[in-house]
């Protein structure tokens, strides 16, 4: 029976627990049953429930057992009516005795249910049910409900075209990710078995669009075991981290020079960075940079099982701000990423978490209007499904994007955010610095202006931007694939975006040119993502007036006077 417990306690744990689901559920020291049996009965009840309810409902069953909560009773009854085992207990337990004495009329309503669908079959009756759903939460939710798990193929270890091959082999390929979601029955427990992996009605995948050789596969596919991820042959990284890489490098082999990574650990965009090199090996070098030499020792390991310690010098423990430009290590870079700390407001919560519909305490008195109602039927979670709403974020088996940002959670005001905003253009400004530098790129995974348009503004307005030729990468002059990314730069703040900051209503002063091109990523919509920003900043590298500014100043850096003073990291 602890099964159902563990299963109701981890849907109904509270917000502030971290990690994945699947990754508190694996973590969870409280729980009696197996992980794997309780993630599995959590994913594949949540594939059912809106029948469930149905049934429940017009059963009756919670007036006549008030033992049962609607959670209990849907996961309790999944077992009973679908499982091949029926509900894991003794046969004399008191809550299975609840769901067993009534077994003909819960049998009698769920025939009713697959009749009323002109299924024939559980099969036919779980495909209604699943396309149902889908159509009830709408292609938006759908898609962000099946948060898909992103990998990105290595190319120092291996290619898409061999990837797809053998670790992919036999995977049907979707168009869109609201195919992904799979209607397999045992898919949960069939993970992590190396080639082939997964259930075969869940070996789905899609070629990503705008980012090369990334792929979006069925949530809760989890390869941490495969051959190919143990090689270093394919790598876990959410779809919006990869963009800063490939709009720094886009996929040509067209740079040339050095790189730097000046804000690296856990080393996501380091890696990525290090894989398109390898796609047109030219003997570029990239100097990979963090601050804190703990999360550095992270980045060293990922360097390491990406296999790319010869493309990549770690500089452990070193303050980007600190460096200097003119040293002649640096002589030769050509092109810095810049993904500094931020406020992570944009790393999504708790979506991988399955929001169960539940049945209510009363059968409806039409019955037919359970089915016409089913755009309804989301908001009628009771208060058992509203606390899982908002988990944090996904990948377990990566570095997500709350690894890289320690503030997600941190209370966020005005001026915390303006003190993040003025790190994060320092930052900026101090990589305009780079004598050879040509392509910058800036990024955060916040969705707030003030870390990112605003920061884009003020850098504009510098004076080492003037006095360089520093100006936006446009959107014609972005790599193919995020040329066709539709989300940009926005001039004002929105009021559901702000997000508790305090900030709505907010205006930057960019051009509409400027602003497309800033990218711009948002939590909750089709595209599966959290809220992310990146934008590029280019040079043509003509325009430098650097020693005519030292002299002019007579010597002074017109910046020392800057009371911003870098405060070392609260993060
Ligand atoms: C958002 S994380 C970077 C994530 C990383 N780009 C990735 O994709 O895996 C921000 C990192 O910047 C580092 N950092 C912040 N300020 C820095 C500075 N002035 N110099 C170097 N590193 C800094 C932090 O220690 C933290 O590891």
């Amino acid at each position: 029976m602890s099964l159902y417990f563990d299963a109701v306690s981890v849907l109904t744990a509270p917000a502030s627990t971290g990690g994945s689901f699947k990754s508190r559920i694996y973590n969870a020291r409280n729980l009696k049953a197996s992980p794997a049996q309780i993630y599995a009965l959590v994913i594949e009840a949540s594939k059912w429930d809106i029948l469930l309810k149905e049934v429940i409902e017009n059963a009756g069953i919670l007036k006549l057992e008030p033992k049962l909560t609607p959670l209990l009773a849907l996961l309790l009854i999944h077992d009973h009516l679908i499982a091949k085992k029926g509900i894991a207990a003794p046969a004399n337990h008191a809550l299975r005795q609840a769901v067993e004495r009534h077994k003909a009329r819960l049998r009698a309503e769920f025939t009713k249910a697959r009749v009323r669908r002109g299924c024939a079959s559980v099969e036919t009756l779980k495909d209604a049910v699943r396309k149902e759903k889908i159509a009830s939460l709408g292609p938006q939710a759908a898609a962000a409900a099946i948060y898909p798990r992103w990998v990105r193929v290595n190319n120092i270890q291996s290619t898409l075209e061999q990837q797809l091959a053998t670790t992919f082999a036999g995977y049907q390929r979707v168009e869109a990710l609201s195919q992904l979601v799979g209607d397999n029955d045992d898919s949960a427990q069939d993970q992590g078995k190396g080639r082939g992996i997964g259930d075969k009605q869940q070996r789905r995948l899609r070629l990503d669009p705008h980012i090369p050789d990334l792929l979006a596969i069925a949530p809760g596919m989890d390869f941490t075991s495969s051959q190919a991820y143990k090689n270093g042959e394919i790598i876990l990284q959410d779809k919006a981290s990869c963009f800063p890489a490939y709009l720094l490098l886009g996929d040509d082999g067209s740079w040339q020079g050095n790189m730097i990574d000046g804000c690296a650990a856990p080393g996501n965009k380091t890696t990525h960075m290090a894989s398109l090199l390898a796609k047109q090996s030219a003997g570029n070098r990239i100097f990979s940079i963090d601050a804190s030499p703990v999360r550095a020792k992270t980045l060293q390991k990922m360097v390491s099982a990406a296999h790319a310690n010869s493309t990549v010098t770690v500089l452990a423990g070193q303050d980007f701000l600190a460096l200097d430009p003119n040293d002649p290590r640096f002589a030769d870079v050509t092109r810095l990423l810049l993904d500094p700390s931020c406020s992570g407001s944009g790393i999504i919560g708790r979506d991988d978490v399955p929001k169960l519909v539940l049945p209510g305490s009363t059968a409806p008195s039409d019955k037919s209007k359970s089915r016409n109602q089913s755009k309804k039927r989301k908001r009628r979670h009771d208060d058992e499904a509203d606390k899982t709403d908002d988990a944090p974020a996904d990948s377990t088996i990566t570095l997500s994007t709350s690894d890289e940002n320690e503030l997600a959670s941190s209370h966020l005001d005005p001026e915390r955010l303006n003190k993040l905003s003025n790190l994060q253009t320092r930052i900026v400004e101090h990589a305009l610095e780079f004598p050879a530098a040509t392509h910058i790129t800036y990024s955060t995974c916040s969705i707030h202006m003030t870390e990112n348009e605003s920061v884009v503004s003020r850098v504009l307005a510098s004076d080492v931007a003037k006095r360089r030729g520093w100006r936006v990468m446009r959107r014609d002059e972005q790599p193919a694939g995020l040329r066709e990314w539709r989300h940009r730069g926005i001039r004002t703040e929105p009021v559901e975006k702000a997000n508790g900051s305090g900030q709505s209503g907010l205006s930057v002063d960019l051009s509409d040119q400027d602003l497309e091109g800033c990218l711009r990523c948002w939590p909750g919509d089709d595209e599966g993502l959290g809220g992310f920003f990146v934008a590029g900043f280019v040079r043509d590298g003509s325009v430098d007036n650097w020693s005519r500014r030292v002299h002019e100043s007579d010597g002074v850096d017109d910046e020392e006077g800057d009371s911003d003073s870098f405060e070392g990291f609260s993060d």
